[in-house]
């Protein structure tokens, strides 16, 4: 486990100490936990091709392949070569491409698909099938025992291509748990290089994903994979929780585009595992380079970056109450956990506004080059915030307020003294 015993620069430019210890990390006493010791399974070209507005052109497939490679993913999924022609021939062109990132392709637990597969030239095949009741019965009318049996055979034949196998069992937290113990145990025993489990419709919460994780470690002795889907706003916590009960795998999106409101997203995983383990995520993946691959892929897709997404959101690293600005201020620890200078991303604080406090002021007093002491910043804040009970405020009308007080205290205007203006007025 990392700690974050670094010095960070204030906005004044002032070098302060970062928190010495992280809570937020792996607990060191567990030692099941994956946190610092995880691998990416990128499936924007797999799952994100799910999401209702994707259409990824040959190129555009090409390009997203390229920028997930330089970002630094360990595995790349593709769109199964049964769904199309042009799906087929696209992985195979991905295939060709040399990247260090190892090609995977998604395929039902069915002969025919696999040997499509295989002849790609993908690195890997990770395959899957319903075991719930729900699938078994409505999608593709399988028993248990049909299941086994057919991924055994799908998984020999793989095998004996000498290429890498998963198995995962989809809808897994609604399929029975000794069903899914049995095939999983099954696929371990005939050398499957990963077991996955997947939350197809977003329904499992941390608790039922750390008692799965952990009773499947004891059972398999593969790596196991994990897959959350985000139908109620679980995903990255289930992916973390997967982790930490010894999951190595997590599969992610880029925004988290798939099927319905998708997966677990890239860059909302890559902030929770930097919170927990800054050295291992940061020496391992490219984080700076997350801004351009979500705007490559969102504008692939024709979607804006949600304004609360974790990193790159317009406002993740935004403060705006007085008592925010202060302390980040004086240390960007007190209210940031990440840094926005490790995604090449600067804070800003907000001022122009009437939850702004004098610290702010003062600090934009400072950069707007004036003199003026405390009592004339809390002053001045006093006026901002008459202003700002009326409307909106924007740094114009801040800088105005500032100026003109600026102005007024420095060279007094011309014109009758307060009690002269007074008497007249009697008179
Ligand atoms: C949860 C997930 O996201 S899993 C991944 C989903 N990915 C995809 O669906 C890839 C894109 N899909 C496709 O292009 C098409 O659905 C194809 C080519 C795979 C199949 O197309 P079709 O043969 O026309 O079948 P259709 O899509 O209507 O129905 C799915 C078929 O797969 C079968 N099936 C579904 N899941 C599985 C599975 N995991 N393993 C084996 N067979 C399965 C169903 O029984 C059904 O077969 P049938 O109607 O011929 O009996
Ligand atoms: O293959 C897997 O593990 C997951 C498949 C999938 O997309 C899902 O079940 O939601
Ligand atoms: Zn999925």
């Amino acid at each position: 486990m990392s700690s974050t015993n670094s010095t960070e620069t204030t906005a004044n430019g002032v070098e302060v100490k970062a928190i010495g210890h992280n809570p937020y990390g792996a607990n060191p006493s567990d030692f099941l936990s994956n946190v610092s010791n995880y691998q990416l399974i990128e499936s924007t070209l797999r799952e994100g091709e799910q999401f209702a507005n994707a259409f990824f052109t040959t190129e555009k497939k090409i390009e997203i392949a390229k920028a997930l490679d330089d970002f630094g993913v360990d595995y790349i999924e593709l769109t199964s070569p049964a769904a199309s022609e042009q799906s087929r021939a696209d992985c195979e062109a991905i295939c060709k491409l040399g990247l260090k990132a190892k090609i995977l392709t998604h395929i039902r637990c069915h002969m025919d698909d696999a040997r499509l597969a295989v002849e790609t030239g993908v690195d890997g095949v990770d395959v899957v099938i319903g075991t719930s009741q729900f699938l078994r019965e409505y999608s593709h009318g399988k028993d248990m025992s049909y299941i086994t049996k057919s991924a055994v055979e799908v998984i020999e034949f793989v095998k004996s291509h000498g290429i890498e196998i998963r198995f995962s069992s989809e809808d897994s937290f609604r399929s029975d748990l000794v069903d899914l113990l049995n095939i999983y145990r099954t696929v371990d025993k005939i050398g499957v290089n990963r077991v996955g489990i997947a939350d197809t419709v977003g329904c499992a919460n941390p608790r039922q994903v750390y008692e799965l994780v952990r009773t499947l470690k004891s059972v398999v002795s593969c790596d196991i994979e994990c897959h959350f889907h985000n139908d109620t706003g679980c995903a990255i916590a289930n992916s973390y929780t997967a982790l930490e009960a010894g999951a190595r795998l997590i599969d992610v999106s880029v925004l988290g585009i798939g099927e319905r409101n998708g997966i677990t997203s890239l860059g909302g995983l890559m902030a929770r595992m930097i919170a927990a383990d800054r050295d291992y995520t940061m020496g391992k993946y490219k984080v700076n380079k997350l801004r351009d691959l979500e705007n490559l892929v969102a504008s692939a897709v024709e979607i804006n970056i949600p304004f609360n997404n974790p990193i790159t959101g317009f406002c993740a690293f935004t403060h705006k109450a007085g008592i925010h600005a202060k302390a980040i201020l004086a240390n960007p620890s007190t209210y940031e956990i990440l840094k926005p200078e490790d995604f090449g991303l600067t804070r800003y604080i907000h001022f122009a506004n009437r939850l702004t406090g004098w610290n702010a002021i003062k600090s934009r007093v400072d950069q707007l080059n004036l003199h003026l002491t405390d009592d004339q910043v809390k002053d001045v804040t006093n006026k901002i915030k008459k202003l700002g009970d009326v409307r909106a405020l924007n740094i114009d009308d801040v800088d105005s307020i500032i100026r003109d007080y600026h102005a007024d205290v420095n060279s007094p205007r011309l014109g009758p003294s307060e009690p002269e203006a007074k008497k007249a007025k009697l008179q």
